[in-house]
């Protein structure tokens, strides 16, 4: 049966935009039948459509709001005389929202034709599909297959940042990164809102001391961040976001009052939402904490830096509307106030986030009143709101709420990552399980730190020093954390002085301490972009099985630990004191190789018996994360084979940097002589298509592809 033809027709540049829904459907069908050119057409028609409504929604909310007709509720908060007594509100209330609805309604026809209202409603299943940005994973491929690769690139890179542990996307990005007729410019994000640009081009700005370059970056970011939660909030009157509430039974078996205030407690919910949504970065599972407050610290350490003080009177007095206590603040206030001089009573906070708060603090006040009397659920994105505005017995059950899990009950800390997005993207080294991912929370695997020629030389490196120490006699040297493994280690000064000495080569030697300042970057830019992180012990560590001692083997090859504190596992708590090494801020473990059995590296709860995650070493791979008790880990018995890793701590106390790293280094530039390492080092040039898993499985299946497309929207 031949394909339907795509519906090209409903396509005239100028008209009203089509359902997004139904532009999709078709656009994946023309995908499907492999009508590229189409199917690029459709689906760029369905996102322009879909934007298009979204932003009809906003102006008409914002026009129909600010009618005439819309001020009659203040008739009833400022009424003269008390509005009491039965039949008095309703009529006025209900009138009033009669009119916006109709206002709404009118609206949607005038922008966007007969029928426009009905079209406003996007299936949450399209609404998902779009914001996890699927659209772009079809348009790169169909792209693809059109030869046009730049476009090609921009799809796949949007796509990418907003999934950034997709398997396929990962491989697929890495051959367009080797494809040279590809603009580098072409990987580009061409959804991401411009405030994260702009926030970022700040904060390395503020960095780099050029507090006036960085000053209307910041501006920028403030403004695009209050403006994406305008139409955050816009989108939250929609009828698309209750999708669901039936199947939950809020509202829909109530009465006319029951249902009015269910559906306007999940419109509340909703919008304070959009504070989380606004400081969640594309392809992040987690909001930057306190996102638009931080905002404004900075902005008005800047102003001051400037001499601009009026400005930053106005900023901090805007950070004290969030937190009235704040003690740098409050000296801040006064520094700048002592600064101007003469007292300026004109001088208070932002406007905008005035109102961004008293409007915040009115929804709060309702939620928690819905959240006491009517037991529905809440919850506050925000640790300013302030305690006497929430009622005293839900006070006492947040409380209890938090303390029940010990060990994580501070959020997953999203520290401003200025850099490390382009770090990891351009080096071609890719995030494969964030912290959610990995149940904790800070840790990371990412892939790709190595080539498979460059694990060799380290391996080799290994090998080499390891029959150096045989032959010096201290070769069979039993692992100190289980008797069924052998254990060798070599420090960097270690590999420094036996590559002078000739017994192991010095491109070894040399790309060991290349790798771990590689790994002290990302680690650095992933985790602790604001603060820098130095290397404090680099250990290169093969563990292997003894054979004929592996039998109903009962232990570990590294009993759980935690990297910087003594582990309690009894009450799970944690104790930064020595023996352990308490300086140690950041973990590291780069692996080369995976031809043993066994060895995989594990995370647990601080009982050190649940496993939380596991990891299975490879070659490139590192797994990172903060050394503390959040992180207790291990390692299963390795039963067959040599494992050899790369284990690197990072500290945030540059008087505990690893001097040995500095003297290896000085040792190896003695007598520099520029080797031929070009041909081992260099990366696989072959470019190979991206894959077409969809056509591959669709050429088994028939067309599963249409049927499902139909049953998801
Ligand atoms: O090799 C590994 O995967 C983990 C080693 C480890 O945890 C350590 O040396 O502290
Ligand atoms: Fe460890």
């Amino acid at each position: 049966e031949p394909p339907e033809p795509p519906g090209l027709a409903q396509l005239s540049p100028g008209s009203p935009p089509q359902a997004p829904d139904l532009l999709y459907a078709d656009g994946l069908r023309a995908y499907s039948a492999g009508a590229w050119a189409p199917a690029v057409a459709l689906l760029r028609e369905a996102l322009r459509s879909r934007a298009a409504l979204g932003r009809a929604r906003q102006e008409c909310g914002a026009s129909c709001a600010a009618e005439p007709g819309a001020a009659l509720p203040s008739q009833l908060l400022g009424a003269p005389h008390p509005v009491s007594g039965p039949g008095v509100w309703e009529p006025l209330l209900l009138r009033a929202t009669l009119r916006r609805a109709e206002c709404l309604t009118q609206c949607a026809v005038r922008r966007l034709g007969p029928g426009g209202a009905a079209r406003l409603r996007v299936g949450s299943a399209l609404r998902d599909a779009f914001r996890r940005r699927e659209p772009y994973n079809y348009l790169q491929r169909a792209y693809y297959q059109l030869k046009k690769l730049d476009l090609a690139a921009s799809a796949a890179h949007t796509f990418f940042v907003a999934n950034p542990t997709h398997l396929q996307m990962r491989e697929d990005m890495a051959k367009y990164r080797r494809m040279s007729a590809i603009r580098p410019q072409s990987f580009r994000d061409l959804v991401t809102p411009l405030y994260w640009a702009a926030y970022d081009t700040g904060l390395e700005l503020l960095e780099q001391r050029e507090a006036a370059l960085a000053l209307p970056q910041l501006e920028e970011a403030l403004q695009g961040s209050l403006a994406h939660m305008e139409s955050c909030r816009a989108a939250c009157e929609g009828p698309e976001e209750h999708q669901g509430a039936e199947e939950e039974g809020e509202g829909s078996q109530g009465g006319l009052y029951e249902a009015i205030a269910g559906h306007w407690i999940r419109v509340l919910q909703c919008r304070q939402h959009c504070v989380a949504d606004t400081a969640t970065r594309p392809g992040r599972s987690f909001p930057v904490q306190d996102f638009l407050l931080s905002q404004l610290r900075r902005l008005h350490e800047a102003y001051a830096q400037v001499g601009n003080m009026s400005q930053a009177m106005e900023n901090v007095l805007s950070v004290l509307l969030f937190y009235p206590e704040d003690e740098a603040a409050k000296k801040a206030l006064n520094q700048y106030q002592t600064q101007l001089g003469e007292p300026r009573p004109d001088l208070g906070p932002r406007e905008d986030i005035q109102r961004f708060i008293l409007r915040s603090l009115g929804e709060k006040r309702q939620l928690y009143y819905a959240m006491e009397h009517l037991g529905t659920s809440f919850k506050d994105p925000d640790s300013w709101t302030p305690e006497a505005l929430i009622p005293k017995a839900l006070r006492e059950r947040l409380r209890e709420d938090q303390e029940k899990k010990p060990w994580d009950h501070q959020p997953p800390q999203q520290k401003p990552l200025a850099h490390w997005k382009d770090a990891l993207l351009m080096e071609g080294v890719t995030l494969t399980q964030d912290a959610q991912q990995l149940n904790g929370s800070e840790r990371a695997v990412l892939d790709g730190l190595l080539t498979s020629a460059e694990c060799g030389v380290l391996l080799q490196l290994a090998k080499d020093a390891a029959q150096a120490g045989a032959r010096s006699g201290y070769r069979g040297r039993r692992s100190p954390h289980s008797p069924h493994e052998r254990f060798e280690g070599l420090t960097v000064l270690k590999a420094a002085q036996l590559a002078r000495a000739g017994t192991v080569g010095r491109p070894g030697a040399k790309l060991l301490l290349e790798v771990s300042e590689r790994v002290r970057t990302l680690t650095q830019a992933y985790f602790s972009p604001e603060r820098p992180l130095h290397l404090s012990f680099t250990h290169l560590v093969c563990r292997s099985a003894i054979e004929g001692e592996q039998e109903q083997r009962m232990d570990l090859s590294h009993p759980v630990h935690a990297d910087n504190c003594v582990l309690d596992p009894d009450t799970g708590e944690c104790w930064r004191e020595p023996p352990a090494y308490t300086y140690r801020d950041y973990s590291g473990l780069l692996y080369l190789n995976d031809d043993f059995k066994g060895g995989d590296l594990f995370f647990t709860q601080p009982n050190a018996l649940t496993v939380t995650a596991q990891v299975r070493p490879r070659c490139g791979r590192l797994v990172a994360f903060s050394s503390g008790g959040e992180n207790p880990h291990g390692v299963w018995a390795v039963t067959r084979g040599r494992r050899c890793a790369l284990a690197l701590w990072h500290t945030w106390a540059p008087e505990h940097s690893e001097q040995e790293w500095t003297e290896a280094k000085e040792l190896l530039q003695e007598e520099e002589e520029e080797e031929e390492e070009e041909d081992i080092l260099s990366r696989d040039p072959s470019p190979e298509p991206p894959s077409h898993k969809l056509q591959r499985v669709q050429e088994k299946a028939g067309k599963p592809r249409r049927v499902r497309v139909r049953e998801e929207l």
